[in-house]
């Protein structure tokens, strides 16, 4: 393998100006169905870890606790006049409005957040930061001695775990011109308007401009353009004062609202929308409905001519892989589905009410199904309960957890190094699965990124789908799959990308602190020397680090943080660990539209939650597959005793009928009002003003 890439970046030593503090917060003991916690009079009594120690990965759970960061003054900045929000039963499709003090707080084209200071190589930070930096070993050089590529099944969870990860992913970030990274790499600013990044080539190595490199002095209208929105302004003013660097960007909405299916802006969504019966916009072909053409295909797809299949949907990955696809289509049906069945049993509701209302159950069952079937296999069920990221309900109970301080922006480490871990799950090959549960052939992953049109030929849909939840997915550890490793977007040629190594040099592009920094945010003892990583990280990995990196502190977060031992129950080492407890912390109590909220003029009915939580992954897959007939009830664990096939209509479903209209029937109707006061716990929903 031909080292190509010869990196010229330095890396700092720093002190970090770390963001925490070790301010003890009570935390209530017990859980109960109806909770409101994080009162207003404790506004920095936000975060749920609740010990602050860890010695050993395997004991329960700890973390640290720290501070908001400090508010920027805002006579720093010009005062910006923003459109009021106006209080609306949906959630906007930017993001925009969703938090009423801070309306840009988890908003597409916003900066992701972070929880300790950048370091780069090239000096742009706290003017109180030491440079005393090494040359940080090439990325392709430390995927190829640190990682592996062994295949090893996981013995419990199917490839379909895996891919709702991406799924997920994909609704919470994107970096600004980065993941397409062989048309484009990251753009970045520093606090005054000059670019310091710039479009790169095609493999987007060294992202970072060295300081000596004539695009620090130039500057950037295009850059201007990208960064300044006004949360930007804002932070960028303060990191004038403070000579901060400028923030990564991402596209998409910080909020799990399946911004990947209705897309981010009203402009991105309008194409998708089929503006009739509160659909979206689909193709039917052969009796199903497909997402529609993409007229951009040549530029999107690994297509020959604009005619071949290529999806258009809310985010531009849709095409990436089949899997991805799929999931992508499962949710867009599972839309129309839901907008067909509201139209049937109210009749009177318009295109916008029936869309709207669809959309709205749609994200409540995948919030759902995210934080109640899916995170706790990641996370562990104990570690969530216990830092209040789901609690014991009982039917129809709410959650009255918002917190209006709590900035639900997707932090850098979690999408740059954390959440990235999970790639270590996917599977090279993929299974054709038939309905008796035989295999009937695979596919070569590397043969079929960025071409949908596979997903829709003969009957492969299904064929992928049970594939998906037959099939193992690959256990999390240090190996990652040839496919990916070796072959990422070959596009027919012999070799094609290495996504670890991308993903190190992606931590290293968004300025990331080191993995030691990041042991210390999280709690863990700093290490002081190669050996202290012990306590986490078994020798043989030790040894590799210590060949490429010339210190222990400059070991990438992204690196160290795979190495280590997993706690018990969860599928990630305590540091990554901490920093995804946090980021699944914040996206649930900063969301003001959360799914099991209780207040009056978002909230379902009691009866409607009741239902939105029968929502599951195998009903998704038996309501919107062509025509598949059973499926096991977990359907990210793998089929087993305890968990095996059903037919799809005994699996539990949403019922739908929660939703009719009350205002609409005859004897109502004419004196709403009325019925509204006499049992105001069932009809507020459906008179809320939009
Ligand atoms: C077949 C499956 C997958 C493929 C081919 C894939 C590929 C990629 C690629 C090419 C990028 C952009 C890399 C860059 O330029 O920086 C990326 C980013 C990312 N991936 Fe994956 N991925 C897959 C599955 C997953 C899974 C299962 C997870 C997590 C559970 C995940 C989490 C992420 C995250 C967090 C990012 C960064 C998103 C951002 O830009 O903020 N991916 N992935
Ligand atoms: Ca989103």
């Amino acid at each position: 393998m031909t080292l190509r890439h010869k990196i010229s970046l330095s890396i700092l030593t720093i002190i970090v100006d770390v963001i925490l503090t070790s301010t003890a917060v009570h935390v209530p003991t017990s859980s109960t169905s109806y909770v409101t916690y994080h009162s207003s009079s404790s506004p920095n009594a936000y975060n749920p870890f609740v010990n602050k120690q860890i010695t050993k990965p395997n004991s329960s759970f700890y973390s640290p606790f720290f501070k908001a960061p400090a508010p920027v003054p805002s006579q720093m900045c010009p005062a910006t006049a923003l459109p009021p929000c106006s209080r609306s039963r949906y959630r906007t499709l930017d993001g925009s409005c969703n938090n009423l003090q801070n309306p840009l707080w988890g908003t597409a084209n916003n900066r992701y957040g972070r929880l300790l200071t950048p370091r780069y190589g090239d000096g742009i930070q706290s003017p109180t930061t030491a440079v005393t930096g090494q040359e940080l070993p090439n990325a392709r050089l430390v995927s190829l001695i640190v990682f592996g590529e062994n295949d090893v099944p996981d013995p419990q969870f199917t490839i379909a775990n895996m891919q709702w990860g991406q799924i997920m992913t994909h609704d919470m970030s994107l970096t600004a011109g980065g993941t397409q990274s062989r048309k484009h790499a990251t753009r970045c600013c520093t606090d005054d308007g000059k670019l310091i990044r710039n479009n790169m080539p095609q493999t987007c190595y060294p992202i970072l401009v060295p300081k000596n490199d004539p695009a620090h002095s130039q500057t950037g209208t295009e850059c201007m353009n990208f960064v300044r929105t006004q949360t930007d302004r804002d932070n960028n003013c303060a990191g004038i004062a403070n000579n901060r660097p400028a923030e990564q960007i991402t596209v998409v909405t910080s909020y799990m609202d399946l911004s990947m299916v209705y897309g981010n802006s009203e402009q991105q969504n309008r194409p998708i929308r089929a503006f009739t019966g509160g659909r979206m916009l689909v193709e039917n072909r052969a009796g199903n409905e497909w997402p529609p053409q993409d007229p951009n295909a040549t530029a999107s797809c690994d297509v020959q001519t604009p005619q071949e299949t290529c999806y258009l949907a809310g985010d531009m990955r849709v095409n990436q892989n089949p899997g991805l696809t799929i999931m992508q289509i499962l949710l867009l049906r599972e839309h129309n589905r839901i907008a067909d069945n509201l139209q049937t049993i109210n009749p009177q509701w318009d295109d916008e009410t029936v869309f709207q209302e669809a959309r709205r159950i749609n994200i409540a069952q995948y919030q759902h199904i995210s934080y109640y079937e899916w995170l706790p296999i990641f996370l562990g069920r104990e570690n969530m309960l216990k830092n209040r990221l789901i609690y014991q309900t009982t039917a129809g109970s709410f959650v009255n957890d918002y917190n209006p301080n709590i900035d639900p922006s997707v932090l850098n480490s979690h999408a740059t190094a954390a959440f990235r871990y999970f790639h270590s799950q996917i599977e090279g090959r993929l299974d054709l699965i038939a309905e008796s549960r035989s295999r009937v052939g695979s596919l070569r992953l590397s043969d079929w990124f960025n071409r949908p049109v596979i997903v829709e030929s003969g009957d492969n849909f299904d064929f992928l789908s049970r594939g998906m939840t037959t099939q193992p997915e690959e256990l999390t550890d240090i190996n990652f799959d040839v496919e990916i490793k070796h072959f990422l977007f070959r596009r027919g040629m012999p070799f094609g990308g290495d996504l670890r190594a991308i993903d190190i040099q992606r931590n290293r592009d968004h300025g990331l602190a080191s993995y030691n920094d990041f042991r210390e945010f999280c709690g863990i003892r700093r290490a002081n020397s190669w050996e202290d990583f012990s306590d986490l990280i078994s020798q043989r990995d030790i040894d590799n680090l210590r060949s490429l990196y010339v210190s222990h502190e400059d070991v990438d977060l992204t690196v160290g943080g795979s190495l280590e031992q997993h706690v018990n129950g969860a599928l990630a080492g305590p540091t990554f660990l901490c920093i995804l407890t946090e980021q699944f912390y914040r996206t649930r109590v900063g969301d003001r539209f959360f799914y099991e909220r209780g207040d009056a003029d978002i909230a379902f009915t009691r009866e409607q939650l009741t239902e939105i939580r029968k929502a599951s992954m195998a009903r998704l897959f038996c309501d919107n597959g062509n025509n598949i007939e059973q499926m096991q009830p977990a359907a990210f664990l793998r089929i087993s005793a305890e968990n095996q096939l059903r037919q799809c209509n005994q699996l539990p479903q949403v019922d739908l009928s929660m939703w009719r209209d009350p205002s609409a029937l005859p004897s109502y109707s004419s004196n709403f009002v009325a019925a509204q006061n006499a049992f105001p716990g069932y009809y507020p929903q459906f008179n809320v003003k939009k």
